[in-house]
C-alpha cells in the first residue's frame, strides 16, 4: 500500500505548486477540490442534497452554480456544515478508491485546504502544511482568482486557523516568497522515500 501525503494550507499558501512540484516528480496527487468538483457534478445524491439545502437554482442547465454556492457558504459556518456533510463523504469514499487504483505507487498525495476540517487526516500517514503568511495568501488569492479582499477574507474565516494546522502536521513548507521552495520538497520526498530505491547501483558489489 501506498505511503499517504496529505498536503494542506489556507487558500493562497500553495498547495497546488507543492502538488504540481510532488506530481512533476512522480508522486500522483489527489487534488480534492477538482475532484470534488467532478463528483458534485456526477453524483445524484449530492445533487438532490443540495437542491434541496440550497434551491433548485444551484445547478442551472445542469451546471453547478459555483458563485450561488460559495455566496450561500461563505461568511455563514452552518452551512459551510451542512454543504460538507453533503459532499465530504463521497469525497472521501473516492478517494479510497483512488488509493486503490495506485496500490503499486510508493508514494501519493492528497490535496486539500480543509483535509482536517472535511475529517480526511485519518485517511493519510503523514501532513505536510504548506504555510506562507496571511498577507501573502490575501495578495496571491486576489491576484488569483480576480477576487476581493471581502471574498477571500471571508473563505479564510470559514477555514482552520494557520495555529490550528499547524498542531495536526508532521511537517511544515515555508511558502512565503522569501524561502526556497523546491529543496523543502526534495527533502520531503527524500525522507519519506528512504526506503524506496529508485538509482540502479553501478556495479554489483
Ligand atoms: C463553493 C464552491 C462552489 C466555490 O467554487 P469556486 O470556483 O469559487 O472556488 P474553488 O472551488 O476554486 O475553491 C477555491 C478555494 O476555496 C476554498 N474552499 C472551497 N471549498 C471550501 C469549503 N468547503 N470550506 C472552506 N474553504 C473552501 C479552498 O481554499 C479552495 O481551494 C466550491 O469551492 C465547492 O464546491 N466547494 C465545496 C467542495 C469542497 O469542500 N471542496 C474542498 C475540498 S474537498
Ligand atoms: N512560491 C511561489 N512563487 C510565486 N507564486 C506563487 C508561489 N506559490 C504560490 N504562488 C501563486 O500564488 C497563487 C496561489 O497558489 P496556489 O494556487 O498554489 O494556492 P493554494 O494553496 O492551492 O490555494 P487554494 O486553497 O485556493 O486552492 C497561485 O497563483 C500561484 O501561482
Amino acid at each position: 500500500m501506498a505511503i499517504k501525503i496529505g498536503i494542506t494550507g489556507g487558500i493562497g499558501s500553495g498547495k497546488s505548486v507543492v502538488s504540481r512540484l510532488l506530481e512533476i516528480m512522480g508522486i500522483p496527487v489527489y487534488i480534492s477540490d477538482m475532484e470534488a468538483k467532478r463528483i458534485t457534478h456526477t453524483d445524484e445524491v449530492i445533487r438532490r442534497g443540495l437542491c434541496d439545502l440550497v434551491g433548485s437554482d444551484v445547478f442551472q442547465d445542469g451546471e453547478l452554480n459555483r458563485p450561488l454556492l460559495a455566496s450561500y457558504m461563505f461568511g455563514h459556518p452552518d452551512h459551510v456544515k451542512e454543504v460538507n456533510s453533503i459532499i465530504h463523504p463521497q469525497v472521501k469514499e473516492d478517494f479510497r478508491q483512488w488509493v486503490i487504483r495506485r496500490g503499486s505507487e510508493p508514494l501519493v498525495g492528497m490535496e486539500s485546504a480543509i483535509l482536517i476540517e472535511a475529517g480526511f487526516r485519518s485517511e493519510v500517514d503523514f501532513l505536510i502544511m504548506v504555510y506562507a503568511p496571511l498577507e501573502v495568501r490575501v495578495e496571491r488569492a486576489i491576484k488569483r482568482d480576480c477576487s476581493s479582499r471581502e471574498l477571500v477574507m471571508k473563505r479564510i474565516e470559514s477555514q482552520m486557523s494557520d495555529e490550528t494546522k499547524r498542531n495536526h502536521a508532521d511537517y511544515v513548507i515555508v511558502n512565503d516568497d522569501e524561502t526556497p521552495l523546491i529543496p523543502q520538497v526534495l527533502e520531503l520526498i527524500s525522507l519519506l522515500s528512504k526506503n524506496n530505491h529508485y538509482l540502479c547501483p553501478a556495479k554489483n558489489n
